[in-house]
């Protein structure tokens, strides 16, 4: 038996053409593959976000217009962000579970407007606290686990009821997932997914989405006490575990480029539906690097973006999801 070598053997043959290479490319990224994250305004028109150059807070007409821009591009789902007035922020967060607040009325605009996109919701306090934590603090700072849990699953509750498709809790509270799933059950809501934010790191890569929804300049020291510790992976197959475990429809690891391992290893270990969030760090330093010339925009997106399907995600929540989409040709 001969083993092919040099020079019977060489790779370079399958990429000499560009239909070639369209052939052998095994892995596709395509519109279908996207969700993209939406911030949301109390004001009229456009608030751009000074930390993330092209992204912007949208009132609810801004909103339909992204959303018949998302399903004229192919892109299936939205993940909506509210940045609430600080006047409605208070200690407990009241203001996430009132059905009348940014995001529920967010979600029935759309819904109501453009029903053929998918609609994800994010569940935890952070922009709804006067301190900025995802949770209810006691006295020591400290955020609490159960006290939290009870009042997030109002707040998917009050989002579900508002027509949300898939709710993402996005807090890492113990428990959370299996409570948000009893109550979903027994509020008729059986076909509301949840897309559970299981690893979820403590990450200095989520500064400018602070800024976004307002929550930066409130927040009191971090967020160690509930995020998972970048040294740990472990750990993240415990927490995927658990959360598949309570209900979970489909897990996400956050944030996405650093964590490339933790997805490769959830998606072997569990074989179920993973998605990366390339958060708003990410997607500041693409830009910056565009801005300065030290890299090609486009091509910094796309690689970026094949890379979270490669390793095997199912889809991925980039802020670049509509040029992404638009550089595919959709
Ligand atoms: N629970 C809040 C939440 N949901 C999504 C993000 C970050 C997303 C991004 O940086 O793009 C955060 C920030 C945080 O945990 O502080
Ligand atoms: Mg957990």
């Amino acid at each position: 038996m001969s083993i092919a070598a040099y020079p019977a053997l060489r790779l370079r043959r399958a990429r000499a053409a560009d239909w070639s290479r369209r052939l052998h490319a095994e892995t596709v990224l395509t519109p279908a593959d996207l969700i993209w994250p939406l911030f949301i305004t109390e004001g009229e028109g456009e608030e751009p976000v000074a930390a993330l150059p092209g992204v912007s807070r949208w009132s609810m007409s801004g909103l339909v217009e992204r959303a018949r821009e998302a399903r004229d591009l192919g892109i299936p789902c939205l993940a909506l962000f509210p940045n609430t007035p600080s006047q409605l922020r208070t200690d407990l967060g009241e203001e996430s579970y009132n059905p009348d607040n940014l995001m529920c009325r967010a979600i029935a605009t759309i819904k109501d407007a453009v029903p053929e996109v998918g609609l994800l919701t994010d569940v935890a306090l952070d922009p709804y606290t006067t301190h900025g934590h995802d949770g209810l603090v006691d006295d020591r700072g400290y955020v609490m686990n159960d006290a939290t849990a009870e009042q997030l699953v109002r707040q998917a509750l009050a989002q579900a009821r508002a027509g949300a498709d898939i709710i993402a809790p996005s807090d890492m509270m113990d428990g959370r997932v299996g409570l948000i799933r009893n109550a979903l059950e027994g509020d008729g809501h059986h076909n509301v997914q949840i897309m559970a934010y299981a690893a979820k790191y403590a990450s200095g890569f989520y500064g400018p989405f602070r800024d976004a929804v307002g929550s930066r300049g409130l927040l009191k020291g971090d967020k160690k006490t509930y995020q998972m510790d970048p040294a740990n992976a472990e750990e993240a197959l415990r927490e995927v575990s658990l959360d598949l475990s309570e209900g979970a429809d489909s897990v996400m690891v956050k944030p996405g480029l650093p964590y490339l391992d933790i997805i490769v290893r959830v998606k072997s270990t569990f074989e179920v539906p993973v998605f990366a969030y390339q958060v708003s760090g990410e997607y500041a330093m693409i830009e910056a690097a565009a801005a300065v010339g030290a890299g090609d925009r486009d091509a910094l997106v796309l690689e970026t973006l094949m890379a979270f399907k490669r390793a095997g995600c199912t889809g991925v929540l980039t802020y670049h999801a509509a040029h992404a989409a638009r550089l595919l040709g959709a």
